[in-house]
């Protein structure tokens, strides 16, 4: 009888249109179970409420409801529904629904909202500004769209601090989130747009120096991740297996707690914690609308889950001399892209590294003969799934097998007469391709400056651009170039009649300075930015960036080292803190 009096008392019964707008008037949050009058309300998410009741002991702050959807005109919507849907109202405003009896999701979307009630309560947050959720009928949505709080993928966003960005920290937090079983489903560095730092703060948008906040956000690189945690099969929350009398023996609990050894289950924010790098990232967690992710990163629905793999390939100098041409028209066909390319005659050292597959054949010293015998031509490529689908497109590593049973894979359709080894070679993992990456296009840097009379959105287009060609922007900063910061870039031309002018130019507003990284990136900026006068850059390279966004010669959009020499230079100048990494004369 106890049990049966505990249960009415959980959730309110709304049954007309004026109790729902009285329950409407409840402070804090309040759960509704909107059900069907032919099936009732969810037995099997009582227990779930019950215990969490009893767990956040809040009797002011979260209410449970039940409404049946046929009796109130809010809920018409609902009516022909064929499953429970959960609906979250905050201080009378739907805030999210939940369609199913997904009591996992359910679960981490009140602990949440009460976690942010409290909060807000006791004046460590603002309240948000909440947008009231669209009663539409997720089924007749676009099935391709995530917008809904139907689905069952949530998704945090962490958003790795410029100040942790410029101190490297980004690789050593990803492979800590990796190594806890979440999953990196997009990630940009950029810096963020006043709009897009709003967005995701909008809990401080009310604190006094909000302002400068801004302005360090937008002014320098953050590393946006969104992650997903690796799914887990999920246990029925099926009334038969729950015994509400002993809520120690709840299924989805021992799970968990199953669970934990292999992989860290729930709050990242926590793990960050306890892994003592939540210092430099901001999380915002169980995030269902994919609206709100799209604000940061506008193609996330189409890169979600996409894997874009680097790796190594290497056309042996046989087959380098001979058919270059077919090997690249076939790999681009494949859909990879070239992203670098050299030639490159290995040390028998390299050969040997390279080779390892062969080493005890008795053929292992003609190989190597060959190998080193001239230009290899070195290529990085990158495609989704890059790895796997170089693997299956070069085939096996021994001709006449590859001849048999692959006849369609490059170690057959390349073949070298009277020479046994595949001609091409790939990076066995994604490791050895990061390593091999490393080895054959060692990093450089240059300086790179975007002059004031590019507009925001014009800067965006030139950060892509640069993105899109291999560079990593690696450091970045805003300011306005004059006197003597002006001179840290332009020494070199201080004695030229047109010096003034250039200083007159870069006085009309900020510049963005950015150190960019890439195998080549000296010449690789120069050629990409194009001949200084843009007239001639439409001319003779119309794809370059001063023909695309410059003016005249003086406002001709960016400006790079001319050598390796001016580019340290002016990086020791211009970003004292600076350590180079990896520094090769390439
Ligand atoms: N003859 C000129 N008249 C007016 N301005 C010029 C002239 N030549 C160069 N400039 C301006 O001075 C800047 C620096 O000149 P510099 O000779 O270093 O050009 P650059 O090496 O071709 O290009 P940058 O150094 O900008 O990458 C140019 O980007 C351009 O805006």
């Amino acid at each position: 009888m106890a049990g049966k009096k505990r249960e009415i008392q959980l959730q309110a019964v709304i049954n007309n249109q004026s109790l729902w707008d009285e329950m409407m008037q409840n402070k804090g949050l309040t759960v509704i179970d909107v059900y069907q009058a032919w099936c009732g309300p969810c037995k099997a998410m009582q227990t779930l409420f019950r215990k969490l009741k009893n767990e956040l002991n809040e009797d002011e702050l979260l209410h449970f409801a039940v409404a049946e959807a046929d009796s109130i005109v809010t809920l018409q919507p609902f009516r022909d529904k064929c499953e429970p849907v959960f609906l979250f109202s905050v201080n009378g405003t739907i805030v999210a629904k939940i369609q199913g009896a997904n009591a996992p999701l359910v679960n981490q979307k009140i602990i949440a909202l009460v976690n942010e009630e409290r909060k807000i309560a006791a004046g460590e947050m603002v309240r948000p500004q909440y947008h009231e959720i669209a009663f539409v009928d997720s089924d007749s949505e676009d099935a391709g769209e995530l917008n809904y709080e139907g689905v069952d993928q949530i998704y945090t966003i962490v958003i790795i601090k410029p100040d942790a960005v410029a101190a490297r920290k980004v690789q050593e937090i990803k492979e800590k989130i990796i190594k806890a079983g979440f999953v990196i489903e997009a990630e940009d560095k950029k810096p963020l747009t006043e709009e897009q730092v709003k967005h995701f703060y909008s809990q401080i948008v009310d604190q006094p120096d909000f302002e400068d906040f801004v302005s360090f956000m937008t002014r320098n690189l953050s590393y946006i991740l969104v992650v997903s945690q690796a799914k887990a099969k999920q246990p029925s929350w099926d009334e038969s297996e729950v015994n509400s009398e002993t809520e120690s023996k709840e299924p989805w609990d021992e799970q968990q707690e199953m669970a934990k050894p292999s992989r860290m289950k729930g709050n990242l924010q926590q793990y960050l914690e306890i892994q003592q790098i939540s210092q430099f990232c901001d999380v915002e967690e169980n995030i269902t609308n994919t609206k709100f992710i799209d604000v940061l990163i506008p193609d996330f629905k189409k890169i979600r889950g996409i894997k874009f793999e680097k790796i190594l390939a290497l056309l042996r100098p046989a087959l380098a001399n001979e058919r270059t041409e077919d090997v690249l028209n076939k790999i681009q066909d494949e859909g990879f892209k070239i992203l670098l390319q050299r030639q490159i005659v290995l040390s028998e050292e390299e050969a040997k590294t390279l080779c390892k597959e062969y080493e005890n054949k008795d053929y292992f010293g003609n190989v190597i003969e060959n190998m080193t015998s001239g230009p290899s031509l070195a290529l990085v490529l990158v495609r989704e799934n890059g790895l796997g689908h170089w693997k299956q497109l070069i085939g096996p590593s021994n001709v006449e097998e590859a001849k048999e049973y692959f006849p369609e894979c490059l170690c057959a359709q390349f073949a070298i007469e009277g020479l046994p080894i595949n001609q091409l070679y790939g990076s066995d993992s994604l490791e050895a391709a990061e390593r091999e990456i490393q080895h054959f296009f060692p990093p450089q840097h240059t300086v790179a400056l975007i002059k004031p009379h590019v507009t925001q959105e014009q800067r965006e287009d030139i950060m892509k651009i640069i993105k899109e060609t291999g560079f990593d922007i690696t450091q970045m900063k805003e300011t306005l170039l004059i006197e003597e910061e002006a001179e840290k870039i332009y020494f070199k031309i201080k004695r030229k009649a047109f010096y003034k002018d250039v200083l007159d130019v870069l006085a009309e507003g900020t510049s963005l300075v950015m150190i960019l990284t890439k195998w080549n990136a000296v010449s690789d900026w120069r050629r990409l930015m194009g001949p200084t006068d843009p007239e001639e850059a439409r001319l003779l390279s119309p794809d370059s960036i001063r023909a695309q966004f410059g003016k005249n010669i003086l406002k001709n959009a960016v400006h790079g080292a001319s050598n390796m020499e001016e580019a340290m230079e002016t990086i020791s100048r211009m970003f004292e803190d600076f350590v180079p990494e990896n520094l090769e004369e390439n």
